[in-house]
């Protein structure tokens, strides 16, 4: 099946990105939240993400004119009946997961594929309820969109050939690399790079060094683009404690255990970027060590 046009759902960090990567391709896009604050919102920030590539000679006005055409935005998940792909990129929480493919499958094309944009989730559970498992992925990108080349791509166990092989080809078409990954928790991305993340907060917690220290010695340490903790508020606090949980459930290793101080982080509301507040105070122009 030739995929031609894609729902996206949910218009958080991530949402809004994968619309704009889709749509910058040459995909229609229809996008959706439970929250239409969020979609004005993500619709201000592809055009502002698209200024950026504009200023520095990535593409035209022109493109940016068509990109923005070519997006939708609904409050009705019926409204993605008609696409060919749709990817999920709502809150990671199994749960808010499954209700909305509950909702979502009886709307779609017996031809539709079906993927989650999830960091860490089973895909073979995710898909197990669906009706469609053999039309159902993992499809992985990495924050911020437009700019990471990766997608780790992951099969659950009834995922067919044939959609694992269209899925290859549209990843290549928004210019991005696929990998492939198993399906088993967090994938091979977060497997690493958040129990990374956690430690940083141990190394907070435990008072071995500050916000600033920890960030910076991993900077200008280990070349990290973005210290982990920065990088932690960037993802968002909630998103991390998710991966970590299921890190730490589904290998049932003691060694994933969550930092106490990222759960009262994520109790606090202190979630990050998103929410002002995390490690850091974003409220001006630079942001501010919180410890
Ligand atoms: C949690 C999961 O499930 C998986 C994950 O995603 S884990 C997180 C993976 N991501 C990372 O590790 C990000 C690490 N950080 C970085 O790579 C860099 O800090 C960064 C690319 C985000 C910003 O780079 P920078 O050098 O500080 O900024 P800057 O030079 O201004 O921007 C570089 C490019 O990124 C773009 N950019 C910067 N921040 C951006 C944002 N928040 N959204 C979109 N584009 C952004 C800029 O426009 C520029 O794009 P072009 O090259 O296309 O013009
Ligand atoms: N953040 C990151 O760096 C990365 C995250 N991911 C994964 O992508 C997914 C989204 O993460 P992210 O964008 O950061 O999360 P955000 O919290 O930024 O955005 C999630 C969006 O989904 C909305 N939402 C919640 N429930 C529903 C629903 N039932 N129907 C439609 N929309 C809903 C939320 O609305 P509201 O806020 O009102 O609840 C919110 O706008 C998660 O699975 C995450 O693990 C993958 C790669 C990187």
């Amino acid at each position: 099946m030739a995929i031609q046009s894609v729902g996206v759902i949910g218009a958080g960090q991530m949402g809004n990105g994968i619309a704009h990567v889709f749509a910058l391709a040459g995909y229609d896009v229809v996008m959706t939240d439970i929250s239409a604050d969020a979609l004005e919102k993500a619709l201000a920030l592809i055009a502002k993400n698209l200024d950026r590539q504009i200023s520095r000679e990535k593409i035209t006005v022109a493109d940016k004119e068509a990109t923005l055409g070519r997006i939708r935005t609904t409050s009705l998940l019926s409204d993605l009946g008609l696409a060919d792909l749709v990817i999920e990129a709502a809150t990671e929480k199994e749960s808010v997961k499954h209700a909305i493919f509950a909702d979502l499958v009886p709307h779609l094309k017996p031809e539709t594929i079906l993927a989650s944009n999830t960091s860490s989730i089973s895909i073979t559970r995710l898909a197990s309820r669906t009706g469609r498992p053999e039309r159902f992925m993992g499809v992985h990108f990495m924050n911020p969109v437009p700019v990471m080349q990766l997608v780790e791509l992951i099969r659950g166990i009834a995922t067919s050939e044939e959609t694992f092989g269209e899925l290859v080809a549209v990843v290549e078409k928004i210019g991005k690399t696929a990998t492939r990954a198993e399906d088993f928790p967090a994938f091979i991305v977060n497997r690493i790079l958040i129990p990374m993340i956690n430690e940083a907060v141990y190394t907070l917690y435990e008072g071995v060094g500050s916000v600033k220290s920890i960030d910076e010695s991993m900077k200008l340490g280990a070349n990290h683009p973005m210290g982990p903790l920065e990088l932690a508020d960037f993802i968002g606090l909630d998103t991390c404690l998710a991966i970590m949980n299921v890190l730490h459930d589904g290998l049932a290793d003691t060694k994933y255990r969550p930092c106490p101080l990222l759960v009262k982080y994520v109790e606090a509301g202190w979630l990050g970027r998103k929410t002002g507040r995390g490690f850091y105070d974003h409220a001006g122009p630079e942001p501010v060590p919180t410890r």
